[in-house]
């Protein structure tokens, strides 16, 4: 992706890692960083990822890289463009607090660091730059694949992760968040505690909004269950086998649920968690036969 400035003067390291001050580390001659170039490039990634995904909206923005607490590595080719420079990809990721389940369906609270969104232009993508861009995320923060969480993991990322990192077991969840096998056993106490039995309502919150669900939800009135009032739709309706389709139970908002009791086998309630469950894992099947 080429842009009408230069990406070496941008971006003097062939890695940036910007945060919410969306600095990339140089004041040239005591100036301040060209932020609306530089939010002009993440903006346009944010974008072509979203294309990519086949997202309704971007998930990321300079806007909201500035309104958190995410790290965007940005990975460039300085020496196309005529020595300009290219912007090849980028990787973001953000400590989440989720509940997941476990190999034995326990509900555990985590925060986890997660892969909220991956992105490398289409015509570099198989050239081992993704890797590139995750080994040196990987060593940034001291992590390994499989201590993170993430956040609906598209087919072509589901296939990396198993080509470089061996992460092929998941283990279900009720919302879009992947973990696999090695997530549990590798948390330490702090970063793993089990969900007491008990808390007051509004402090627990089951089903941690995902990056790409908020972009939906700016967009509803209401949370589920609430029933929307009579008229058109403020987005459009997903279809079951829409990339954007989501469980409902992911759609409460974080900030706005509750925990909800265990609901008896058979009821309405439980029926729509097997449903949820299914649909996520019959998405991933789907998607690893639809590479293209
Ligand atoms: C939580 C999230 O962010 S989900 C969103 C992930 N992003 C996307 O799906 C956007 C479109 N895809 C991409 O941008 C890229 O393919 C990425 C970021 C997933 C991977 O980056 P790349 O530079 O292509 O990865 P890299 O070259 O290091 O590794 C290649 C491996 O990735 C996987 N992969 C990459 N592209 C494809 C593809 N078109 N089809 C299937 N697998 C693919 C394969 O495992 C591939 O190995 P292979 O070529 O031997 O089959």
């Amino acid at each position: 992706m080429d842009f009408p400035f230069d990406m070496n003067a941008l971006f003097p390291e062939r890695i940036t890692v910007l945060d919410n001050s969306l600095s990339a580390g140089r004041r040239a001659h005591g100036r301040p960083d060209p932020l609306l170039q530089i939010s002009t490039v993440i903006d346009e990634l944010g974008k072509a990822s979203a294309k990519a995904q086949q997202l309704p909206a971007p998930i990321t923005s300079a806007a909201k890289l500035q309104a958190t607490r995410h790290h965007l590595y940005l990975l460039k080719d300085g020496e196309q463009n005529g020595g300009r420079g290219v912007i090849v990809g980028f990787l973001k990721v953000g400590y989440k607090k989720l509940f997941l389940l476990d190999q034995r369906g326990a509900h555990l609270e985590t925060e986890p660091l997660c892969v909220l969104d991956f992105y490398v232009t289409e015509t570099l993508q198989r050239h081992g730059y993704g890797l590139q861009l995750f080994d040196f995320m990987l060593k940034h923060k001291r992590v390994e694949p499989e201590q993170m969480a993430y956040d609906r993991p598209s087919p072509k990322f589901l296939s990396f992760l198993e080509k470089h990192y061996d992460l092929k077991n998941s283990v279900p969840q009720v919302n879009n968040f992947v973990v696999f096998s090695g997530f549990f056993p590798s948390r330490s106490a702090v970063q793993l505690r089990k969900v007491p039995p008990k808390k007051p309502e509004g402090e627990i919150k089951p089903y941690s909004l995902m990056e790409r669900e908020v972009v939906r939800e700016e967009q509803r009135a209401l949370p589920w269950p609430f029933v929307r009032p009579a008229g058109p739709p403020l987005s459009p309706p997903l279809l079951p086998s829409s990339p954007q389709s989501r469980c409902l139970s992911v759609g409460s908002s974080p900030s706005r649920a509750l925990l909800r009791p265990a609901v008896a086998p058979g009821s309405p309630s439980h029926q729509l968690n097997d449903s949820c469950r299914a649909r996520r894992t019959s998405s991933l099947n789907r998607s690893r036969l639809s590479f293209h």
